[in-house]
């Protein structure tokens, strides 16, 4: 047998670096043909929607299917960890497609953007999260195993009993997700529900608060993470708004990427994306109100003085070393112990579980995907240590991180709540990963009609012939539009991709470069009580402090948005399969093996 020639992570970036550079050669080549207009509704026909392509069906098939049963423990499972959703009807997506060629987009009122949170998860009714059943230790592995199986099959089965799957949002359906978060809450002393602030009740299922603070008596903190994207104002009016429907949460704001709020965003951002390098991490903004909070919580019963010397030394910007500042940190910062979790840690642990046992404090992160989890420890620890994407799912497998001796984090996989919320929002909120939507032109419609992406991003009507005359806009029409300025065509037939187009706007959404924020009820009506409140000056000052500066280590770039996905894929494959370290890649997950691996880099550039 001739023996394999052995191939470095550098050739092998460079062989995906030329593959890409093919690639695009060949779509300028295309770019160039011309693509005739003829009539309206002839030129939409001609415009591709490539996410009927087979190939694309074929590839979001293979990513829905359910954990195959029966397996042996040994043996590896692609699937186990996956986000598992229901599929649409083909006739629910082809309704929606003609919604988004036909209906004229007019812009919502900012009363619209009000969110109720009952609205979203009807408390009390059957939408909930999954439990473990009661278990005793005479039962089997098995029987606790099917018992769980079980449970969970009639947990869904009353769900989808009492809404048709029009009205319901896409949930997880994967119970090896749930069994995780079982997992975490009971190796936790304290949960910290990690929201995005552009819509902070999307990402807080009241059942959950109730289940944490009443049934497991645990102590609650609400992070409000993602601040930098919203207005300070409106940051302070959801803190008030939490704080008065449910009394007993700790509420935390958070940023791993402040800026400051004083300074005017252009529009030309729209298209900059940033990355944070080195010690840029330790620029966080929270870290020292959740210390506070744990403090508050722990009373004492847990020593956190070194905690509070960590943040001390990260915002001196000096070493953890021997905190001497003699010693230069290296690149990779000092170790933090991993542990990796294993498929022992999920069994369940006895029921009177030792709260901060042997002095230490373990605070479990739980949140929807997408919410910041990964970077907020990253945020907390100074530098990268967990894996960061925009593509959601991205953490499948729990792991955790000792931040100081007494201090443990947990990160758990995103969790998808079931709840009534619109597809299109849960799209736009980052919960469903862009990759697999089979329709995203209603998403661009629902985005459209709330914030003007059209002015935001210079968009030309697809049949003005003089640019500066009103038109009537649909979703398809944006979507053309932005095909047409970012030179997005199909390889074979060099049309416009609106398909590609239209997920490289929702990408644009979730990022936070088109920014849709959500308002607590009556917000419109109290914004001037909001913008002169004291807090709301407390956190611009707060912000600007921490913000990036001219000689940051945030490093801007205009983004290539036709192939970042594909990038962002293979930086992670490469990652969990060669365990190189990069800016992209975490840097002391040993072993983060098969299961961590995101699945959604299966799909190639086009379909991302
Ligand atoms: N603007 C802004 N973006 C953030 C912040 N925190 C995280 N992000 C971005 O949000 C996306 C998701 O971040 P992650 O930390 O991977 O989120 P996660 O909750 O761990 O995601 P899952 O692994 O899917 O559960 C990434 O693109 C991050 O760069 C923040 O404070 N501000």
């Amino acid at each position: 047998m001739p023996r394999k020639k052995p191939f470095s992570v550098k050739q092998k970036k460079k062989q995906l670096q030329d593959k890409r550079e093919r690639k695009r050669g060949l779509q300028d080549g295309l770019r160039s043909s011309s693509n005739s207009r003829s009539g309206s509704r002839e030129r939409r026909e001609e415009q591709t929607d490539t996410s009927d392509g087979e190939s694309v069906t074929q590839q979001i098939r293979r990513l829905n299917q359910q954990p195959s049963q029966g397996l042996g423990p040994r043996v590896y499972d692609p699937n186990r960890y996956r986000l598992h959703f229901e599929r649409d009807s083909r006739e629910e997506v082809e309704k929606r497609k003609r919604a988004a060629r036909e209906q004229v987009l007019q812009p919502v009122s900012v009363e619209v953007l009000e969110l109720d949170i009952r609205e979203v998860y009807q408390p009390g009714s059957v939408l909930d999260f999954p439990r473990r059943p009661p278990w005793n230790y005479e039962m089997s592995k098995e029987q606790l195993m099917s018992q769980e199986e079980r449970s969970f099959q009639e947990y869904l089965g009353k769900i989808h009993g009492a809404y048709t799957s029009e009205k319901l949002s896409y949930f997880e359906h994967n119970l090896e997700t749930w069994r995780q978060l079982w997992r975490v809450l009971e190796m936790s002393d304290i949960i910290l529900l990690i929201t995005d602030i552009r819509h902070p009740v999307v990402n807080f299922p009241p059942a959950f608060y109730e289940y944490v603070t009443g049934e497991l008596g645990l102590a609650l903190v609400l992070v409000l993470n993602k601040v930098d994207l919203a207005p300070p104002a409106l940051v302070i009016a959801w803190k008030h708004y939490f704080h008065q429907h449910y009394p007993q949460l700790h509420i935390v704001l958070f940023t791993s990427f402040p800026r400051d709020p004083r300074t005017p965003q252009e529009s030309s951002s729209v298209l900059k994306k940033s990355r944070r390098r080195g010690r840029g991490w330790t620029r966080a903004l929270g870290p020292e109100q959740l210390l506070r909070a744990c403090e508050a919580i722990t009373t004492g019963k847990v020593d956190l003085s070194s905690w509070r010397e960590k943040i001390a030394r990260d915002v001196a910007g000096a070493s953890w070393g021997n905190g001497s500042g003699e010693e230069e940190e290296d690149e990779d910062g000092p170790a933090v112990l991993v542990e990796q979790q294993t498929d022992s840690a999920m069994e369940p642990t006895g029921p009177s579980r030792e709260r901060y046992k042997d002095g230490v404090v373990t605070i479990g992160c739980v949140g929807f995907p997408n919410v910041g989890k990964s970077s907020l420890i990253n945020g907390l620890v100074g530098r990268k240590v967990v894996s960061v994407s925009r593509t959601p799912g991205h953490t499948r497998y729990f792991q955790t991180y000792f931040l100081t001796p007494s201090v443990k984090l947990c990160d758990c996989p995103g969790l998808i709540f079931p709840s009534l919320l619109p597809r299109q929002l849960q799209v736009l909120a980052g919960i469903y990963p862009i990759a697999q939507i089979q329709e995203p032109y209603t998403a661009v419609g629902y985005l459209a009609s709330r914030v003007p992406v059209q002015a935001l991003l210079h968009l030309r009507h697809p049949e003005a012939e003089d640019p500066s005359a009103e038109h009537s806009w649909c979703a398809w029409d944006i979507c053309e539009a932005w095909a047409e300025k970012r030179g997005y065509k199909t390889a074979k037939a060099a049309r416009n991709d609106v398909y590609r187009a239209a997920n490289s706007l929702l990408r644009l959404a979730v990022d936070g470069r088109l920014t849709l924020c959500f308002h607590p009820p009556g917000y419109n009506g109290q914004k001037g009580i909001w913008e002169s409140h004291p807090e709301t000056t407390e956190l611009v000052v707060l912000q600007g402090r921490v913000g990036p500066t001219g000689d940051d280590e945030e490093e801007e770039e205009e983004e290539e948005l036709s192939s970042s996905c594909e990038e962002e894929g293979e930086e992670d494959r490469d990652a969990d399969e060669e365990g190189e370290g990069d800016e992209d890649t975490p840097t002391s997950v040993p072993g983060s093996c098969l299961a961590a691996r995101n699945p959604y880099s299966l799909l190639g550039e086009d379909e991302c």
